[in-house]
């Protein structure tokens, strides 16, 4: 099986609990909530996406074996540095992302994470998982390491989501022409419903991908 990977790159962890990390990010083509062209954009069911996951035109983009892969992203970490890490994200990871990959992965050492819209089940042996819901989908992964809810969101009512079994609940300001109100919003809601700590894209203030 080959691998279609819009970009491959080595940055910093922008958000959530592992934020500041430094960490490969492996950026999947394809999404099943969104094409990701622009003209369908209106129709899709996520439309705020902030990010090009259509083809595998960006940098270090293409299609990749398991091991091909896994070792084009060893070879972008500092040599004998350890504390390996890789965000696998999207689009959705988890339409390509499978036991083959992660097994090679994990050969090179790496702690596997994944940024997911919840909308699909996950392998056996990802270490972290970064369950992101979307208004008007049926989520199946009901327990992992993080909620990261994007904020405000019609249809979303992060309360809802506190019976589910996550070790760290978050409320990200979505990013959009309303920014400035979405953070004041989010601010408010994690003041009045403490279990909820505020991630801030930590990567578009520090201008890293
Ligand atoms: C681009 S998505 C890819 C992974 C997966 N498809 C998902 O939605 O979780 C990566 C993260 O960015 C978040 N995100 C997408 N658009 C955003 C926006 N406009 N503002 C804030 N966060 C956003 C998503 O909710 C998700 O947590
Ligand atoms: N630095 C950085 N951190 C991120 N955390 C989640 C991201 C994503 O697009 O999945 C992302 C991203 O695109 N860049
Ligand atoms: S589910 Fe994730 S990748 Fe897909 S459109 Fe929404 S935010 Fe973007
Ligand atoms: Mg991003």
């Amino acid at each position: 099986m080959k691998y279609a990977v819009k970009e491959i790159f080595y940055t910093l962890q922008g958000e959530g609990a592992h934020s500041g990390r430094p960490a490969v990010f492996l950026r999947f083509s394809g999404c099943n909530l969104w094409s990701g062209r622009e003209e369908d954009r209106y129709k899709a069911i996520c439309q705020f996406c902030d990010t090009d996951f259509w083809g595998t035109d960006g940098h270090n983009g293409g299609k990749y074996t398991a091991e091909e892969l896994a070792t084009f992203v060893n070879d972008l970490w500092p040599e004998n540095a350890g504390h390996k890490y890789i965000v696998c994200t999207g689009g959705e990871p988890l339409l390509q992302l499978n036991s083959a990959l992660i097994k090679e992965l994990h050969y090179h050492g790496f702690e596997i994470a994944i940024e997911t819209n919840g909308t699909l089940p996950v392998p056996e042996g990802v270490d972290w998982v970064c369950m992101s819901p979307k208004a008007n989908t049926e989520i199946v992964v009901t327990k992992g390491s993080e909620i990261k809810i994007v904020f405000p969101q019609k249809g979303i009512n992060p309360k809802d989501f506190e019976q589910f079994d996550f070790e760290h609940y978050f409320i990200q300001p979505m990013d959009s022409e309303e920014q400035e109100e979405n953070i004041l919003q989010s601010i408010l809601f994690c003041k009045e419903n403490p279990r909820w700590r505020v991630s801030v894209q930590t990567h578009k203030i520090l201008g890293i991908a």
